[in-house]
């Protein structure tokens, strides 16, 4: 497929007139071709107004149809080929066999999203009957099912041009629950995104689906992103990238007559506790595996181990001389964009500043622009609570080992920390009395916390939890990786003494849809 560099508002190919956009090779700082349109209010509001027509027929379509559908965006990304590999390896520095993995979680993510919509429970049906003979009032017949929001505006994020981008998990799961979905593309893979988006294109269209149920708008700056979250079409907010975007995204829709949910994933430093049993009987080996969770994809992860805590003492220095020797060895791979490489110096540069942090190690350096040299940075308990600073995420390879006193002061550290997308506790049989301690504090701390794992590698499963408190995310009640993903875009609605032919499919009786549903309070297929 040739890129045209033009936009897909609905059904159509659109030239835009805001500026150009190029996506960069961050292997070579060279500018990539075509050149991508940007665009402004005009296709903002052109692709919302298709995407509210769109949106009553989309969302009544039946589970099978709309399962059908996701299938069809699956394939159709497969289609592509080779193709879409080699345009994201030139646009991200990423690996080849990192974006065919990463393409085979996106594809198998919508997999699975059609999977749960034809099961229905994400309907979350219930009926109460009429109690008509109760005393002293009778109860009316009640029925309640979930429905879509409305149309979705989702951020393709920099770190995951495939999974985390215009088919990633924010859009398959709003499509899953019913809602069309305008994209605005991140400005580092245009290219990428093109691609992605005419097949998702494409799907609408075989599928028979009205137009307006997917849009992709490029445009450089904040005008677009910001246009798409104001406009009163829109009813959610799906971002992965940095707080500050995060943060004015949630600060416009709070301000919008109507506010509406922003789901931000933003920031977060992945806390690893090495506890004192652990530490003594494997030190050497949490070292290096620690290195390899770091240093994956230059650690352009939002699960990225950014700290470390452990009790300071010869076992520590075990794991500190392994984790040295590991990262010393570590070459530099190409970061994302010239931004993200900027910000991750200056990240190092403000730790190796600092006069009460250490610098362990420093991986090797690279040929070439763009080029990420890991870094291990130490300080101590005290300084890590008085300093805000050191609480902040360098985005890239770069971990602060907190040398902690004694159990207690380990405890401390992780009370004071923000709000974590997970929480790691590397530990041994006679650590359980320590880790019971710190699993209250954790699960208030974090969405996700692994025993004896590294964060990286999230699962896309039913179980999954990425989010956690603020500001790992704009709100920790969710997920955006797994199926519980799906209930973001989703609200109750109860019908009262509604009649029979006026009801829902999943809410009528003799459940036309085979769904598992709460039938005055049993959970059944009634
Ligand atoms: N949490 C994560 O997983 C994650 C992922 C990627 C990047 N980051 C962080 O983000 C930094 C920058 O990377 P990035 O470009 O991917 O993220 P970003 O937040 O700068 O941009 C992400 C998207 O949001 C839009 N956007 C950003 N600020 C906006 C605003 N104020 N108003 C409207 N739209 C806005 C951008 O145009 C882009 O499409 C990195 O250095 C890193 O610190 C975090
Ligand atoms: O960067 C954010 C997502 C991280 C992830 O999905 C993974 O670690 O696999």
């Amino acid at each position: 497929m040739t890129l045209t560099g033009m936009m897909l508002i609905g059904a159509e190919s659109h030239r835009g007139r805001n500026g150009e956009i190029h996506a960069i090779d961050p292997s070579t700082g060279a500018k990539l071709e075509p050149a991508f349109d940007g665009g402004g209010a005009a296709e903002v509001d052109r692709a919302c107004q298709l995407a509210w027509d769109a949106f009553d027929r989309f969302r009544e379509t039946a589970p099978e149809d709309r399962a059908v559908f996701l299938e069809a965006v699956a394939r159709n990304i497969l289609d592509l080929g080779d193709a879409l590999i080699v345009r994201a390896m030139a646009e991200s520095g990423l690996l080849r066999a990192r974006l065919e993995g990463e393409r085979g979680r996106t594809v198998g993510q919508l997999r699975l999203f059609a999977a749960v919509v034809r099961e229905g429970s994400w309907l979350g049906a219930r009926i109460d009957p009429a109690l008509p003979e109760r005393a002293p009032l009778p109860r009316p017949d009640l029925r309640q099912r979930r429905i879509p929001l409305g149309p979705v505006a989702v951020f393709g994020a920099s770190n995951f041009p495939l999974a985390f981008s215009v088919a990633g998990g924010d859009t398959a799961s709003a499509f899953a629950a019913g809602c069309p979905v305008v994209v605005k593309a991140h400005s580092a893979h245009p290219g990428t995104s093109e691609l992605v988006g005419r097949a998702v294109q494409a799907a609408v269209a075989e599928c028979g689906l009205p137009e307006g149920v997917f849009s992709l708008i490029f445009g450089a700056g904040s005008s677009v992103g910001t246009a798409l979250v104001a406009d009163p079409r829109i009813r959610a907010v799906g971002f992965t990238g940095s707080r500050r975007g995060g943060v004015a995204l949630m600060e416009v829709a709070a301000k919008r007559p109507e506010p509406i949910p922003v789901y931000a994933e933003m920031s977060s430093i992945n806390p690893v506790f090495l506890l004192p049993a652990a530490l003594a009987a494997r030190a050497e080996a949490l070292g290096k595996s620690f290195v390899a969770s770091l240093t994956l994809g230059a650690g352009q992860f939002c699960t990225n181990p950014g700290i470390l805590l452990a009790v300071d003492g010869p076992d520590l220095d075990r794991f500190v001389a392994s984790a040295v020797d590991a990262l010393g060895g570590s070459a530099a791979p190409t970061m994302l964009t010239p931004g993200i490489h900027a910000a991750f110096d200056a990240g190092v540069a403000a730790l190796a500043g600092n006069a009460r942090v250490a610098t362990l190690a420093r991986g090797l350096d690279g040929d070439g622009p763009n080029r990420c040299r890991a870094a291990l940075f130490a300080t101590t308990a005290d300084a890590f609570l008085d300093d805000p600073a050191l609480r902040e995420e360098v985005f890239g390879a770069a971990s602060l080992l907190i040398r902690c006193p004694d159990l207690e002061s380990l405890r401390t550290v992780a009370e004071r920390l923000d709000g974590q997308l997970t929480a790691t506790l590397q530990m041994d049989a006679a650590d359980t009395g320590a880790a019971a301690v710190l699993l209250p504090t954790l699960e208030r701390k974090a969405g996700r916390i692994l025993a004896n794992g590294w964060p990286t590698g999230v699962e896309v499963c039913h179980a999954m939890v990425h989010g956690g408190p603020f500001p790992a995310t704009s709100d920790g009640r969710t997920t955006s990786v797994g199926t519980a993903a799906i209930e973001r875009f989703l609200r109750p609605v109860c019908y009262q003494d509604i009649p029979a032919d006026l009801l829902p499919q999943a809410l009528r009786d003799g459940n036309p849809l085979g769904l598992w549903r709460r039938f005055d309070g049993a959970l059944g297929r009634h």
